[in-house]
């Protein structure tokens, strides 16, 4: 027995070094480019398939071949990678998530070029490196292991190392070479995978999917060591392989023996589902790059192509037929990512495991073998598989709640693996499985067109949960999670919708893919071909029904008309290349048609022009921009002017009839009393706004008045009349660790007052803004609209309750245009008042030509305007203004001013947080002055202010 623990034991250290290599080399690279490689493991295996061509089929000596695979060409093929691919990303300022979709490209495109150069089989004859026994290879690993922690602690290099880790920005202007880090960076985790993929090939299946997959599952070493520490990492991989393979000493009887004895196979994928799954993310605030899910209109002729190319293999015969089947089924599956990663904007690698869990339940469902239920024939057991299969989109959609980027990645990568090896690989749910097609259709010809009504229906749903409410709300939510938060969109819930409904669409096509090849076939639900698929959806349009129908058939046709392999290629090539054109390939080739076009005027475009300039003529009438101006830029011309509008002195007075209401004082802005700023709009007051002071709020009325009246729904809040506390905080306390950000802090937000906070840096302003907004949770204290407690509630619920906010930094959403941007904001407030969008686009001078375009791109004033009309179409009662001015120039803080102003008029409740002290002299009512986490003065700002800056305040 003992020799039985000692053998197991060093098998365990064995799988377990090979593994602590993966992890050195992942966390080197992470350190030194911020990119999670997942390629890491496809190039393990090229190094493998290198070595065992030079080896076995040149009949070169062993130790040579080695070093050449190992010393030239894995550091070769990091410092390609890092030159070619990721070098230029960073030097487009890329966000993080777009280096992960590039990795994955590398991923693919190595899987397919090997699949291509060497075959898809798998090969038993990769050479043996080391002697069996994992002595040499655990004095390799802990040599590197030593070699590198010292090389980062102590020497120069090392230093370089941390400064580019900590900021890159900073360590390039204090003159290091981060481009040199990040190349020895990839070379260093290049040759770590090479040396993984040369040990491991010999006692595992070398093959170009597998392999890559095995070295990837490890990946849990390197999250656990937080991405930081070499040694954890090694101590962790080497504890998870001598316990993985001490399991296998364990055979308890009944139903736990088929569990052990899956868990002794693939312990390190239970560690990769609870690294992912349960410990906190990393590289967690990545979005998915926006360049994976521009907005992609699609003209109808494309749709008309597209038509007729799906009912073109109608025609066909035999093998082309047999073939075909496998699109419509496919572009199903590819859908599902539509919804999830296009429109919603996550990042879902798991797709794979509901697809193949869309095939394995119908199969059981047909064959009777689905615990608890009854023999069905295919048609119903395909839909009750589709509604089993939904609610477990909560695997990938739970997470997806708190974790994005690179931690959504993981976790849904996880869970594709876990899916694969702890269901499909298992002989107790597949064997002797067949999977038949539905009575009436069993011919090729008949199933496809069953399949294309299908994919008829699956397009219409997916066109459902892109359009409207939820589509705007979804597309918000991608653009701008918090943003959409704050415009009462409910985040989390969107998120389970969409990986639910993703989870039923991918479980559709799945079940259709089983279904055509007749059988329930586990490779063909592999999670690489969850990668595959991601890669796929991603670089040709994610956000593009059009692209995934074009994906399928490209997925399909390329493998089957050339050698298994190309297709993949040709997906990784353009994941590769996606930071070069945003979009994906089909924007690509739309703008490059629009350049060529652009460049060969015709009679045509000569008089669209011409009639364009008329039309632009009419609608400007004095618009005298030079050509070039943004749009936004000469909306002062068209903005209606109604009863007060056109400025002078418009702006109603005060009930406290202090300071004077437009700025004549001291503190007065360039813009003038009244005067139209640029890129604000020169009706600074609605025309339906009140001219006379102190108008009181009537209960469940629109900000600016006319509209019509909707009746408060049950539970609303009412609002107390001007001068009484809407919104009041007592008590806050907030810690970050052993810092006490905010400490007992009491406010009152008033009805028809602009209430100000200001204070020195760090002061705990932002901290209490949160507290507000619902984006933060205060330790202790309470905070309560109209006496309602809030305190526990989210930002959304609060956005319906009537507290809307802005960002310091814009909250926008760029695919988006203008008014869907405002209809945002209206679609989830309190009162349901459609006519409030026009009504907010008219106050901020947004309803002319601007309104129609994406937000994309417009000027920072104008933004700044389409967020604060987001933030009011939801007629707030209380509006939270985080530094509003930031980023504009003096006449549009003075404009914006004016615009603030009549809403405290109108009885909104304003609570600014401001380091501009000239808006806040001109705009606050009441000014708090905090410092070091509490409120230290309050008053009107006149005394407040003149103490600030006598020195005598904080
Ligand atoms: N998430 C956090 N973790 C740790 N400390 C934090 C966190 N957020 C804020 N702090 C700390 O709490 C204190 C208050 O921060 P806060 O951002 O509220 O100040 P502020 O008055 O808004 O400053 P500024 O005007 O610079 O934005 C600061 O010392 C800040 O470093």
């Amino acid at each position: 027995m003992a020799s039985l623990t000692y053998d197991l034991t060093l098998a365990g250290l064995s799988v377990g070094g090979a593994a602590a290599l993966t992890g050195v080399g992942l966390i080197v690279t992470y350190r030194a480019t911020g990119v999670l490689n997942f390629a890491h493991g496809a190039i393990a295996m090229v190094c493998a398939y290198v070595l065992r061509q030079c080896v076995v089929e040149w009949g070169w000596p062993l130790w040579p071949a080695a070093a050449l695979t190992l010393l030239v060409l894995a550091p070769g093929l990091g410092l390609v990678l890092e030159r070619f691919v990721f070098r230029p990303l960073s030097v487009l300022g890329s966000d993080p998530a777009q280096t992960l979709v590039a990795s994955l490209g590398v991923f693919v495109l190595l899987v397919g070029g090997a699949a291509l150069l060497w075959g898809q089989g798998a090969r038993a004859d990769a050479p043996e490196l080391l002697p069996r026994e994992p002595w040499a290879q655990l004095a390799v690993v802990l040599a590197l292991t030593a070699a590198v922690g010292a090389v980062i602690r102590r020497g120069r290099f090392g230093r370089e190392l941390r400064a580019v880790v900590d900021d890159r920005q900073l360590a390039v202007l204090g003159g290091i070479d981060a481009d040199r880090v990040a190349a020895a960076g990839w070379a260093f985790g290049a040759f770590t995978a090479g040396v993984t993929g040369v040990l491991l090939a010999p006692y595992v299946r070398l093959d170009p999917y597998g392999l890559p997959l095995l070295v990837m599952e490890v990946v849990a070493v390197a999250v656990a060591a937080r991405m930081r520490s070499l040694p954890v990492a090694v101590l962790v991989a080497l504890g998870i392989g001598v316990a993985q393979s001490q399991l296998t000493r364990l055979h308890p009887s009944g139903w736990g023996e088929p569990l052990v004895q899956a868990l002794g196979a693939n312990l390190f994928v239970v560690a990769l589902l609870v690294t992912a799954l349960v410990l906190p993310g990393v590289g967690a605030r990545d979005a998915l790059p926006r360049a994976a899910t521009a907005r992609l209109p699609t003209p109808p002729a494309a749709w008309i192509v597209a038509v007729v190319l799906f009912l073109l293999p109608l025609g066909f015969a035999g093998r082309d037929l047999h073939t075909a089947v496998q699109v419509p089924a496919l572009a199903v599956v590819l859908l599902s990512l539509v919804v999830v990663t296009g429109r919603g904007g996550q990042i879902s690698l798991g797709q794979a495991a509901y697809a193949g869990l869309g095939a394995l339940f119908t199969a059981l469902l047909a064959a009777g073998r689905f615990p608890g239920l009854p023999r069905l024939p295919e048609l119903a057991a395909l839909a009750v598989a589709v509604v089993l299969v939904a609610p477990l989109g909560l695997l990938t959609g739970w997470p997806a709640i708190g974790r994005r980027g690179l931690a959504l990645a993981l976790a849904t990568f996880a869970v594709g693996v876990g899916v694969s090896r702890f269901v499909f690989a298992q002989p107790y749910a597949t064997a002797g499985l067949s999977l038949g097609r539905p009575a009436g259709f069993t011919g090729d010809r008949a199933y496809y067109v069953l399949e294309l009504v299908v994919l008829a229906l699956a397009l219409l749903v997916t066109a459902a949960l892109r359009r409207g409410r939820t589509g705007r709300a979804l597309a918000a939510m991608r653009d701008h999670e918090s943003g959409a938060s704050a415009a009462g969109v409910p985040v989390p819930a969107l998120k389970l919708l969409a990986f639910v409904s993703g989870a039923a669409l991918a479980a559709l096509g799945g079940a259709l893919l089983g279904m055509g090849l007749r059988a329930f076939d586990p490779a063909a639900y592999d999670p690489v071909r969850g990668l595959l698929w991601f890669a796929a959806v991603v670089v040709i349009g994610a956000d593009s029904t059009l692209g995934a129908l074009l994906a399928a058939a490209l997925l399909v046709g390329l493998d089957a008309g050339t050698r298994g392999g190309v297709a993949a290629a040709l997906i990784g090539v353009l994941a590769v290349l996606l930071g070069r054109f945003p979009g994906g390939l089909y924007e690509a080739l739309r703008t490059t048609a629009r350049r060529l076009r652009l460049r060969r005027p015709t009679a045509l475009t000569d008089l669209g022009s011409r009639v364009r300039t008329r039309v632009r003529t009419r609608l400007h009438p004095v618009d005298t921009r030079p050509a070039g101006t943004p749009v936004a830029a000469g909306l002062t011309a068209v903005t209606p002017t109604g009863p007060g509008g056109a400025g002078a002195g418009a702006t109603p007075g005060r009930e406290d009839g202090g300071r004077p209401a437009d700025g004549g004082g001291p503190t007065s802005r360039p813009g003038g009393p009244g005067g139209a700023a640029p890129g604000l709009p020169r009706a600074d007051v609605p025309p339906a706004l009140p001219e006379r002071p102190g108008r009181r709020p009537l209960r469940g009325r629109h900000p600016f008045g006319s509209g019509p009246r909707t009746p408060p729904s049950p539970g609303e809040v009412t609002a107390p009349p001007p001068g009484e506390p809407v919104l009041t905080a007592r008590r806050l306390h907030v810690r970050f660790g052993g810092f006490t950000a905010l400490d007992g802090v009491d406010l009152d937000v008033p009805a028809g007052r602009v209430t100000a906070v200001i204070g020195p840096n760090g002061a705990g302003k932002s901290t209490l803004f949160h507290c507000l907004a619902g984006t933060l949770h205060p330790a202790r204290g309470e905070v309560r609209l109209a006496g309602r407690d809030l305190t526990r509630r989210p930002a959304h619920a609060r956005t319906r309750l009537g507290i809307a906010r802005t960002f310091q930094q814009l909250a926008v959403f760029p695919t988006l245009t203008v008014a869907e941007n405002v209809r945002v904001g209206s679609e989830q407030g309190s009162v349901s008042d459609p006519a409030a969008v026009e009504r907010t686009l008219r106050l901020l001078g947004l309803d002319g030509p601007v309104r129609a375009l994406p937000a994309a791109g417009l000027p920072t004033g104008t933004l700044r305007r389409v967020e604060l009309a987001r933030a009011l179409a939801g007629a707030p009662r209380v509006l939270l203004l985080d530094e509003p001015a930031a980023g504009l120039d003096s006449a549009e803080v003075a404009a914006l001013a004016r615009v603030l102003r009549a809403l405290a008029a109108d009885g909104m409740a304003l609570l600014v947080v401001e380091h501009d002290l000239d808006l806040v002299a001109d705009l606050a009512d009441v000014v708090h002055v905090m410092a070091a986490g509490r409120i230290v003065a309050s008053g009107p700002p006149e005394g407040v202010l003149d103490a600030v800056h006598r020195g005598a305040g904080p």
